[in-house]
């Protein structure tokens, strides 16, 4: 079977994911891949559904964990899957390292629970699980990260939440990355947005490489 690249792109709100993931795109296109830009919650138009009631309504740490994984299970079945089916670049921003840093760390949901929906829902049917082959995590002290936001953007849900908040959620990210080492890219976010730049194209191309050889 053909088989894609899955890249993710994790981080704090704020870290600067969607400034760089264009970029990482047309770096893919210039080397001819067929690339698939999406993003979670979200990337169907159930998922996206379910995105505006997660990031808008409060409610229940598990319900808030079940749609994130409901979300993801309809992406992955409508768009994940097919494209790297037929052998494209899906660049995803943000996947089930999310819901680990954010529901897992940020709100102290039980992680092993967590790995059992991750399961679930990413069992592939030679009984595999699907992750991404490459997770660039963009980390950055919640500090730095609240002031970028504050002149960006009105905040959501999450992007509301206090300092500490980040802190234990960037500490749920650095748990995944240890317990995945292989998988994760980690950037020093709080760079120029230059020097940021240049290193994800680096991380990318060096991918680029590694998949051509
Ligand atoms: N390296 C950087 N230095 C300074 N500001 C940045 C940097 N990267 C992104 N920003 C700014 O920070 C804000 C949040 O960036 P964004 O890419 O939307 O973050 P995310 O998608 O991770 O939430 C934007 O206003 C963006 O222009
Ligand atoms: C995928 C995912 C996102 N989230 C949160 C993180 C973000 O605050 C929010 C949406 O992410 P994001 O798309 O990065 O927000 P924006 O478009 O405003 O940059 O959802 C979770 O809490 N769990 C998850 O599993």
């Amino acid at each position: 079977m053909t088989h894609g690249t899955f890249i993710s792109f994790e981080g704090i709100d704020g870290a600067g994911k969607s400034t760089h993931i264009a970029r990482v795109a047309e770096l893919f296109r210039q080397a001819g891949r067929a690339v698939v830009l999406t993003r979670e919650p979200g990337g169907t138009p159930l998922s996206e559904k379910l995105r505006e009631l997660v990031l808008h309504e409060p409610m229940d740490p598990l319900t808030e964990a079940l749609l994130m994984f409901a979300a993801r299970r309809e992406h992955l079945v409508q768009v994940i899957e097919p494209a790297l089916g037929r052998g494209d670049v899906v660049l995803c921003d943000r996947f089930t390292d999310a819901t680990f840093a954010y529901q897992g760390g940020g709100r102290g949901f039980d992680w092993q629970v967590l790995g059992q929906l991750e399961r679930m829902v990413q069992a592939l049917p030679d009984g595999t699980l699907r992750q991404p082959d490459l997770t660039v995590w963009f980390d950055l002290d919640p500090l730095i990260a609240a002031e970028r936001l504050a002149s960006a953007r009105v905040p959501d849900k999450f992007e509301s939440q206090p300092a500490h908040f980040f802190a234990a959620v960037r500490a749920g990210y650095a748990r995944r990355q240890a317990e995945k080492p292989s998988r994760f890219a980690r950037i020093d976010a709080a760079q120029s947005m230059d020097a940021v730049g240049a290193y994800v194209s680096r991380i990318v191309s060096d991918w680029l490489q590694r998949s051509a050889a």
